[in-house]
């Protein structure tokens, strides 16, 4: 295999009042959450979903399915710990990842640094620029802006060991 490899990920999560709001591995304060088997953090499964994408090695749903009780409300912090060792035992580390998350509300910016911090830290990543979020609304438009979901999607680089 060539020793850059690229991936993308994408995912959505329906919310819901009454569910909690796990995004970047931080926990955000706000009226509704994702509905999901695990914790529901879209964003550490559009992150999960690109670094196996780019050793072509299928998805998240695949390796931990939503109808195993095994990954019943599990933190998906641990899902990412899995990802990368997967990806570590193919050869491969992660470079850099930039992420996207779509939602209308709530506001992210203050909780982005809070977020790639806790990425890094899971993935015992030193390189302060390695993990870049970002946030976007879809100005009221889609199912995002209708505030009845929020997605994410990433791209990361993955760097042969
Ligand atoms: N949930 C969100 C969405 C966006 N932001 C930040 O707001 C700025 C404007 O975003 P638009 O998509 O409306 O152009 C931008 O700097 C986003 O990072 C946010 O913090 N939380
Ligand atoms: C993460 C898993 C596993 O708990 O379930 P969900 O939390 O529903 O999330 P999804 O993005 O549908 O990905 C795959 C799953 O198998």
């Amino acid at each position: 295999m060539n020793p850059i490899r690229i991936g993308y990920g994408y995912d959505v999560h329906r919310l819901a009042q009454g569910e909690t709001l796990w995004l970047g591995g931080v926990l955000i304060q706000h009226d509704k959450g994702t509905v999901a088997h695990s914790d529901g953090d879209v964003l550490i499964h559009a992150l999960c979903d690109a670094m196996l994408g780019a050793v072509n090695m299928r998805d998240i749903g695949y390796h931990f399915p939503d109808t195993s009780n095994d990954y019943k409300a599990i933190d998906s912090k641990i899902l990412l710990e899995r990802v990368q060792k997967l990806v570590a035992e193919k050869g491969y580390v992660l470079g850099n990842a930039d992420i996207t998350v779509a939602a209308q509300k709530p506001k992210l910016k203050d909780h982005i640094p809070t977020m790639a911090a806790k990425l890094r830290e899971v993935m015992s990543i030193a390189d302060e620029d390695a993990i870049s979020i970002k946030a976007t609304t879809t100005e009221q438009l889609g199912f995002e802006g209708r505030e009845e979901g929020i997605s994410a999607h990433a791209v990361v680089l993955l760097m042969k060991k």
